[in-house]
């Protein structure tokens, strides 16, 4: 996702780099680029507008600070609207004083509602017992499938007691006394879906928020709708009084629009952002990650996050330092190969690092599913070599193949991209420069 704007607005500030100064026209050029950037990725248009007379405002508004390259000032304020524009701040879901805390999912056929519902449970679970309804009844295959996914997450299912048949508000006052009499403390109810907004729609979910009474109405849209997601956005916040959005598939190759504007279109927040078909795949929106990910800052944080959870910080932290003091090791690499392994697909990460979107392509380009021999070769090499992989010649070479039942092309090719990987995390992996709390890689302007 944003793959085709941060490649965008990667090039305009690429060229406001080249110059030293920057006159009123420079920047006026830049913006209309952006302008331009953010309408391709379906943002609508007044709002892609209104965000870029801002910035405008700003740039030519502002001083000019003698610490850092004017482009990096202006790099700063696009940095800062964009998250503005997304909502600046990391919006939690509420949970009610008194339990339990009622959410609804809605949203139109196909969001992801029925997934997002086992989603979001699985992710409270810790510190919760939530419980999943089949609210949508008119498709009785999405109550299986809603059952099916509790049954995987091991999270408790509530549903009609045979799919297809049933009242609406039926099950969900039996979903209340179950609740209660299991102490269960979040509900979630997985409402229907609908190709349209339809009055049918709209007056089942009255009904149902009249009952519940929800501390959470959570929208579901789908991030490659775009534009539209936004217009559904609109009609449900006027008839179904939701209190957060959820986007799912930011995984996908959706250009963005929804995610930058449907806070500005509506004035209500995303929550929860889905980022894959696992579900674990759910996280907490964060506006200034998201500008992160945008402008190619990378996500030094959600990655740093990642890591954490999948273990072995001390080696993490050691090898951070490394890359630091630019000592990377092919021991480091093999730390890395292996944290790879336990995060899961590497173009995620990928897109979490600072890097430009072309490094990033050539790093994806290591062909990761022999990533086991890369592992036995590096593995087969003495601690020295290691260190000083320059040490190792023609006749290591051969033994190391022979030891790790691999080729010397094998062993060539392993040296190779240890070196790209030393060269790339040389110039953009490096430290990190500061501007008004904002952190900026070095190596960028
Ligand atoms: N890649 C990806 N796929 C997702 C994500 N969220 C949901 N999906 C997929 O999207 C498809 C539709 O999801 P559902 O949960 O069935 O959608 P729904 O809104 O409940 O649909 P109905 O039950 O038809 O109303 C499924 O194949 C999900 O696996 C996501 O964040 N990323």
């Amino acid at each position: 996702m944003f793959d085709s704007l941060k490649e965008r607005l990667e090039g305009i500030f690429s060229k406001l780099r080249g110059k030293g100064r920057l006159t009123e026209e420079d920047i006026n050029d830049a913006l209309r680029e952006v302008r331009r950037a953010l309408l391709e990725a379906d943002v609508n248009y007044k709002i892609a507008k209104d965000l870029v007379e801002r910035i405008k405002e700003r740039c030519l508004g502002q001083e000019v600070l003698s610490s850092i390259t004017p482009a990096q000032q202006v790099y700063a304020v696009v940095y800062e609207e964009l998250c503005n524009l997304m909502g600046g701040k990391k919006e939690r879901l509420n949970f009610a004083a008194k339990p339990p805390s009622v959410f609804m999912l809605v949203g139109l056929q196909g969001s992801g509602k029925t997934t997002t519902a086992v989603k979001l449970a699985l992710k409270i679970s810790d510190s919760h017992k939530p419980m999943v309804v089949a609210c949508d009844l008119r498709r009785p295959a999405a109550v299986k499938q809603l059952k099916v996914l509790a049954e995987k997450a091991r999270i408790l299912f509530f549903g009609p007691e045979e799919a297809g048949s049933g009242n609406v508000m039926d099950v969900t006052r039996k979903a209340l006394s179950y609740a209660d009499a299991h102490l269960i403390d979040v509900i979630i109810f997985d409402t229907a879906g609908r190709l349209h907004i339809d009055d049918d729609l709209m007056t089942e979910l009255e009904q149902m928020h009249k009952l519940l009474d929800p501390s959470e109405v959570l929208l579901v849209i789908d991030s490659m709708t775009g534009q539209e997601g936004v217009n559904v956005a609109e009609a449900f916040k006027e008839k179904a009084g939701i209190t957060g959005v959820v986007l799912t598939k930011l995984d996908g190759d959706a250009r963005g629009g929804a995610a930058l504007a449907v806070k500005a279109a509506t004035g209500v927040p995303i929550k929860l952002v889905g980022v894959g078909e696992h579900l674990e795949d759910l996280e907490e929106f964060d506006a200034t990650r998201m500008a992160q990910r945008i402008l190619g800052m990378g996500d030094m944080e959600g990655l740093l996050e990642k890591i954490q959870k999948s273990g072995d910080t001390k080696e993490i932290e050691r090898v951070q330092k490394n890359l630091q003091d630019n000592k990377f090791t092919l021991d480091d690499l093999l730390v890395q190969l292996r944290q790879v392994q336990k995060l899961g697909p590497l173009d995620k990460v990928m897109d979490m690092l600072p890097l430009p979107g072309k490094v990033k392509s050539q790093v994806s380009d290591i062909d990761f599913r022999r990533i086991k021999h890369v592992e036995a070769v590096i593995l087969s090499m003495t601690p020295e070599e290691r260190k000083k992989p320059e040490i190792i010649k023609g006749s290591r070479k051969r033994r190391i193949a022979s030891g790790s039942g691999t080729s010397v092309q094998m062993v060539n090719q392993v040296l190779k991209q240890y070196e790209q990987m030393k060269e790339i995390f040389k110039r953009f992996g490096k430290g990190k420069g500061k501007f008004k709390g904002l952190k900026l890689p070095k190596g960028l302007f």
